[in-house]
């Protein structure tokens, strides 16, 4: 059942009163930020707090090649790279509060070794001496290995991250943050920002369970190829968000414009054309933009699925970070990020194949233009 905007309201507001440890402001007083991007730059204002981003890492026990689409993965090294980027997670003088982790966690291919819990549980098992919680998205590879059952009690379901005032509230209008069909939650881990993670397979042809309604219109997306990009993306590898997230996502939006915050979304498939590089692209794009456009407060998208990765910033001054996929990235590289949240704008502070970037929240921001100079980051693809 679809949220009414009242009650989301409501529950939403409480969340500013949470004096939880997730929300105390008091625990990161004043951080000082990296010192490579003082170099001729102006402040970015206070930092607020750090967060981990981390795509693709698609895990599974067999020998590095190539994909269908002949480029080279190296599943050998996929579990050791995520070792080391949580390593460096943990020895960072700013612990990050929480890893954004994009989807795509174990390879298909587990699927066809009788492997999925296995991989997953091994996968899963390197985040036990993480400092800090993970977010789960879910990409198509999740729904290779495993039904949305299995996935909804396991333990790639997040959820429980999500502020506990909201899930109360939910649960006393009949409607249960658990009960919905799709997987999708958002959390304020400081006072004006808040995180939503989406799921881009809420509509989508790789898994069997789901209403005749939804089957209906994933099949009628997928066929519809009369769009602007002549159905390019409609391919059984995407998938899309359905009516009833989409006016979930729009009560949260409505909320968080309201309250002047600041809004980042996480999902597995890219939402606009220009930040990716092959047919990674959600399904109803269209639609989601339409609905994130009508609000003002989105400043950043973060996405994997197309493992080389990608940026555009939109007309609205929307960021779309595609990240590059752990599982293409060689021995000796890495594909991770650290993102400082400051007053001004998102510093995503890139491991190996992940580039540096400054994030301005501010449409006619110069100071990002003149940061991504700075620290080497050519201004070409915004
Ligand atoms: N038309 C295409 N040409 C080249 N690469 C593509 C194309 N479509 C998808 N890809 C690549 O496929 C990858 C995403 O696929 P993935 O989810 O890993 O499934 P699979 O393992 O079946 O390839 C991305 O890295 C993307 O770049």
């Amino acid at each position: 059942m679809p949220i009414a905007a009242a009650s989301l309201f409501r529950s939403l507001e409480s969340c500013h009163t949470d004096s939880s440890p997730a929300t105390n402001d008091a625990e990161v007083p004043r951080m000082e930020e990296p010192k490579k991007y003082l170099r001729g730059c102006s402040r970015h204002g206070q930092l607020y707090f750090t967060f981990g981003v981390i795509a693709d890492i698609q895990y599974a026990n067999k020998p590095d090649g190539l994909s269908g689409w002949k480029t080279m993965r190296y599943y050998s090294q996929s579990c050791l790279h995520f070792q080391d980027a949580i390593k460096q997670w943990n020895a960072k003088d700013i612990k990050p509060k929480f890893v954004l982790q994009l989807g795509d966690i174990i390879d298909s291919y587990n699927k066809r070794a009788g492997r999925s819990e296995e991989s997953l549980e091994m996968v899963l098992s390197m985040t036990k001496v993480a400092l800090m919680p993970f977010h789960h998205v879910w990409g198509n590879h999740e729904f290779y290995n495993f039904t949305r059952e299995y996935l909804m009690d396991s333990k790639l379901n997040t959820t429980w991250l999500q502020d506990k005032q909201q899930k109360e509230l939910e649960q006393s209008c009949g409607g249960t943050s658990d009960n919905k069909d799709y997987y999708a939650y958002h959390f304020c881990p400081h006072t004006k920002f808040r995180f939503i993670v989406v799921d881009t397979y809420d509509l989508n042809v790789i898994s069997g369970e789901m209403s005749i309604e939804k089957h209906l219109k994933s099949l009628n997306l997928m066929e519809s190829s009369q769009d602007k990009l002549n159905g390019f993306h409609l391919r059984e590898f995407n998938g899309g968000m359905g009516q009833e997230q989409l006016a979930w996502l729009n009560d949260v939006l409505s909320y968080s414009d309201q309250n002047g915050e600041k809004v980042i979304i996480a999902g597995h498939i890219p939402i606009h054309p220009k930040a990716m590089r092959s047919a990674c692209l959600a399904w109803n794009y269209d639609e989601i933009l339409r609905t994130i456009y009508s609000h003002q407060c989105v400043v950043c998208y973060f996405a994997g699925h197309d493992h080389s990765g990608g940026y555009h910033r939109d007309s609205h001054g929307i960021h779309h970070v595609t990240m590059e996929g752990v599982i293409e990235s060689p021995p000796g590289t890495n594909a991770f990020g650290t993102v400082f949240v400051y007053e001004d704008g998102l510093l995503l502070e890139g491991r190996g194949r992940v580039r540096d970037r400054f994030l301005p929240y501010d449409m006619g921001d110069t100071l990002g233009t003149s940061c991504l100079t700075c620290s080497g980051v050519s201004s070409k693809e915004g």
